[in-house]
């Protein structure tokens, strides 16, 4: 794709309108027009058209936008297949939480299978629950993305991620660990938000 005269603005829109494509697929939407999308995403038909020529000529008078090949080309093109096999270290309160909402299947992706040192004390879960030891085995084919949710260890948490191929990590567990270059890792911090909340709320006042 010509991404050189693409404005930024409507490469910031392209994610709006290939999640709300994966969910109108999702719910069975094989075509869709743009005034259609437009109500769909708030967004003016018009900027929509607009933004749509950029990748060639998609739609056609009468008939609207193929849902298919819309989604394909944003995948193809711009590299935005969401379609990420997750796994997920620490299936305890927290680990259980996610796995059972796992509701981001036309946004990122998955999560596909979980790991935990005692997978036997787990109990019931919508997706299978591994012994860390089995995790070369059972980590999906291409998986890059792990969340970590262990309370314990996350050291050795971490390094098994890694040498399983993990490049990127979603870390709830508040430890200090250390990773290669060329591993990510993004820490979620519900406490240290609220402490930001706090303080930006306190100078507000001032
Ligand atoms: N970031 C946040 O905002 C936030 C919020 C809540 C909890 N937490 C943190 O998330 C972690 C999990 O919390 P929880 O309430 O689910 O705890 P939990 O005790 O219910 O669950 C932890 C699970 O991890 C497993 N585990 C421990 N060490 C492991 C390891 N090295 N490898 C694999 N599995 C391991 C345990 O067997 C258990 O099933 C804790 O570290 C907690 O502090 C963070």
């Amino acid at each position: 794709m010509p991404t050189k005269s693409v404005p930024k603005a409507t490469l910031q829109r392209y994610p709006i309108y290939l999640k709300a494509l994966r969910k109108l697929k999702n719910s069975g939407v094989t075509r869709i027009m743009s005034k259609e999308l437009s109500e769909y995403v708030a967004i003016e038909s018009t900027t929509i058209r607009r933004d749509f020529s950029f990748l060639g000529s998609l739609g056609k008078q009468g008939y609207g936008y193929d849902v298919d090949r819309l989604i394909e080309i944003f995948n193809e093109q711009l590299g935005m297949g969401f379609d990420e096999k997750i796994i997920l270290v620490g299936a305890g309160n927290l680990g259980k939480a996610l796995m059972n909402y796992n509701r981001w299947n036309h946004v990122v992706g998955e999560i596909v299978c979980a790991f935990d040192i005692r997978p036997e004390s787990v109990g019931k879960t919508p997706i299978p629950v591994y012994h860390v030891d089995e995790m070369k085995d059972k980590i999906p084919e291409g998986c890059r993305i792990a969340i970590l949710c262990v309370s314990s260890n996350v050291q050795d948490a971490a390094d098994r991620l890694i040498e399983c191929g993990i490049t990127g990590i979603v870390d709830f567990s508040h430890e200090h660990f250390q990773v290669p270059k060329g591993v990510l890792v993004k820490p979620i911090d519900v406490v240290s938000t609220i402490q930001e909340l706090v303080f930006e709320t306190n100078n507000m006042k001032k």
